[in-house]
């Protein structure tokens, strides 16, 4: 009887000093400055350091200027989801990748044990308190500071060091690649911080499913663009060594309804890449531009929708003749910076937006060198309708490095749409298809509309016809089109002819 009141008593002792000494930590966590929580911290880590014979090793989610989640956290949070959550007490869930699967991994102050190679470690997410911001700062928001903290015996350091945090990377960074969620980010300019009016990315999940096999293209230049992609995407070694960004430009031309966007989401889906809709008239200036093309993930495309209608681009350049050297660029840039960030600070306490001053010095700034120093693999798209428009400096060899004309739809890409959309490959009618395709213009847009069946009673056949009497009928329409230039022509130079020159007229 005895030593069940003792046990008992014994329980109660430790589990009211634990209590306490969370109440203590808590009060500590609540009210205490954060230079004396600070100190606290270091005081009671160098206490237990002297006797205690483990490891720590912190890896923090942002890491000093606080613009970027750090890759390595991403990876260890991956991991650990899917190799420890399992043996976790307290989890987060979430909802996975297509919104049907929940994702679980440990919640915060959750502490999970692992294997590697006989040594075993010990992972715990920490939060700490941000450090107070200095006045000018107080408009951003106060954000804790979570890290993961992975402790082991000092007897496995070489093991853990050497070996396991690779094995950790690795694995982690596979796992995500595997459930990445891909994203569309638009700079909507809707959402602005709150009394500093900048736009930033918010997002979607990217679900586009064109790929570059339902495109209608002719498959020479369908195989070369994916054989363009693939080099690039594995080329992460060669541009180390050539000391290039691991980066590549492309443009996309062509009249509307040719497959621009479409071929950006085959693009994407292709590469397993984020899209970044940067829509360049909603960013203020040079500096903003700079911010939100460093937020960007490593594996993206920054897509500029009709370049030429988004801001006058041109309007930076120099004379005819004159060369736009790096100095240039910059000293341009940043004398923008400097300005703009002065107006922007007018802006915001008068309310009033302004309109957007990003100028082509500052987007090809980004293209060439600042942006493309974040490391990762990137592409740029621009699209255009009319590329004749655009300074030849934007999109010259280096900066567009591949452009791509997406033209009227050819009999091969027909062929593509039929399957996709009529589940057929060939039917009496293609031929007629064929003839009318060779004869008029009609964009893959027009075609998939007319293919496209509009109600149950729309058979194969039915869509067909729609196809060609949509052919006949812009046959018909050139040849008036035509007809009425050839009669304007023809009167005008029987104007000519009744009419005589100056010339004549003076030799009369
Ligand atoms: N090459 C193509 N292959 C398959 N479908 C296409 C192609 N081109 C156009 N389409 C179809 O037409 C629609 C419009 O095409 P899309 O928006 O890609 O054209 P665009 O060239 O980007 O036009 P715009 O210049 O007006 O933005 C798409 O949703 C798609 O269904």
């Amino acid at each position: 009887m005895v030593l069940p009141a003792t046990m008992a008593e014994l329980w109660t002792t430790v589990g009211s000093t634990v209590a306490s000494f969370m109440f203590i930590m808590a009060i500590i966590r609540q009210y205490c400055p954060y230079e004396i929580q600070r100190l606290l911290e270091k005081l009671t880590h160098q206490i237990t350091s002297f006797f205690y014979p483990y490891i720590g090793i912190s890896i923090h989610e942002f890491s000093g200027d606080r613009l970027k989640r750090s890759d390595f956290y991403a990876n260890v949070e991956a991991y650990l989801s899917s190799n420890t959550a399992k043996s976790a007490k307290r989890l987060k869930a979430e909802v996975g990748k297509d919104c049907s699967n929940i994702v679980l991994s440990m919640d915060e102050f959750e502490r999970v044990t692992d294997e590697y190679r006989g040594a075993k470690v010990w992972w715990v997410l920490t939060k700490t308190a941000a450090p107070p911001r200095p006045l000018s700062m107080s408009y951003y928001p106060e954000q804790e500071r979570r890290f993961y903290k992975l402790s082991f015996h000092k007897r496995y350091r070489e093991t853990v060091t050497e070996s396991y945090l690779g094995h950790v990377m690795k694995e982690g960074k596979e796992i995500r690649v595997k459930n990445r969620q891909r994203k569309l980010y638009t700079n909507s300019p809707g959402y602005k911080w709150p009394s500093y009016k900048q736009t930033m990315w918010s997002h979607i999940v990217f679900e586009h499913p064109a790929t570059f096999e339902t495109m209608a293209l002719e498959g020479k230049k369908k195989r070369e663009i994916i054989e363009d992609l693939m080099t690039f995407s594995k080329s992460k070694e060669f541009y180390e060594r050539i000391g290039k960004a691991w980066k590549r430009g492309y443009l996309l031309y062509g009249p509307p309804g040719t497959g621009k966007s479409t071929m950006i989401a085959a693009m994407a889906n292709l590469l397993s890449y984020d899209v970044y809709d940067l829509e360049l008239t909603a960013v203020k200036d040079n500096t903003e531009l700079r911010k939100l093309l460093i937020e960007t993930t490593s594996k993206s495309m920054i897509v500029i929708e009709d370049i030429d209608c988004s801001l006058d681009l041109t309007g930076q350049r120099k004379k005819k003749g004159e060369k736009f050297s790096k100095e240039d660029k910059k000293m341009n840039d940043d004398e923008f910076s400097n300005k703009e960030r002065k107006e922007a600070k007018e802006e915001g306490s008068n309310g009033n937006h302004g309109s957007s001053k990003v100028t082509l010095s500052g987007l090809l700034n980004f293209i060439d060198g600042l942006w493309s120093a974040c490391g990762g693999e990137r592409l740029i798209v621009f699209t255009t309708n009319y590329v004749e428009k655009l300074d030849p400096a934007l999109i010259r060899r280096g900066r567009m490095d591949k452009h791509i004309e997406l033209s009227y739809c050819t009999f091969e890409g027909f062929k593509v749409l039929g399957k996709n959309y009529l589940g057929i490959e060939s039917h009496q009618m293609f031929d007629k298809i064929e003839n009318l395709m060779g004869e008029v213009k009609i964009t893959p847009a027009d075609v998939a509309e007319n293919l496209m069946p509009k109600s149950p009673m729309d058979d194969p056949e039915r869509c067909l016809s729609n196809l060609i009497r949509a052919l006949e009928e812009a046959k018909e329409e050139t040849a008036a089109v035509e007809g009425a230039a050839e009669e304007a022509k023809r009167s005008a130079e029987e104007e000519n002819e009744i009419e005589p020159t100056k010339e004549e007229a003076v030799s009369l």
